[in-house]
């Protein structure tokens, strides 16, 4: 079964956001886009409001959804990630759940170490960067 997995790509000042796994979170030590899976019944979009909130504590407005990608890390837990574009809409970022943040921006993006399932999503970002990046408001 797969698993579904939001995450947002939350862009300030030309740059995006990045978070690492703290050492009670599985995946510890790699960086991701912060986000989370998505409960019975819920929209993706509901999804990555919910987990932002909880994770960082702010509210995000939400641009474009981008091409999910398909990872198994086992036979058993396949995840499905599925980015949103987004900017912050208020509120000061805290970390509730991970240890560390960077803002990367276009040539510093693979300067940390993603959690696998996100490698696509970086690339696709890289490619995309400056109509993802500018086609937010
Ligand atoms: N949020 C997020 N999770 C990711 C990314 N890349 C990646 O492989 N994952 C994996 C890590 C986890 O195995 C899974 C997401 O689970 P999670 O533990 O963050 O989600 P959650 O808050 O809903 O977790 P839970 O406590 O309910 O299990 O997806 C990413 O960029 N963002």
């Amino acid at each position: 079964m797969i698993i579904p997995v939001t995450c947002a790509i939350i862009i300030q000042d030309q740059k995006v956001l990045a978070v690492r796994r703290s050492k009670s979170m599985p995946l510890a030590g790699f960086w991701e886009f912060p986000g989370g899976k998505i409960e019975e019944g819920e929209s993706p979009a509901s999804c990555i409001i919910r987990e932002i909130k909880e994770e960082l504590g702010i509210e995000i407005k939400l641009g474009e959804i981008l091409p999910a990608s398909d990872h198994a890390y086992s036979q058993e837990k396949v995840i499905r990630l599925i980015p949103f574009s987004a900017i912050i809409h208020s509120g000061e970022i805290k970390l509730y759940e991970h240890d560390q943040l960077s803002w990367l921006g276009a040539n510093e993006l693979f300067e940390v170490t993603w959690a696998p399932a996100d490698i696509p999503i970086v690339s696709y970002l890289k490619e995309h960067w400056i109509s993802i990046v500018n086609g937010i408001k």
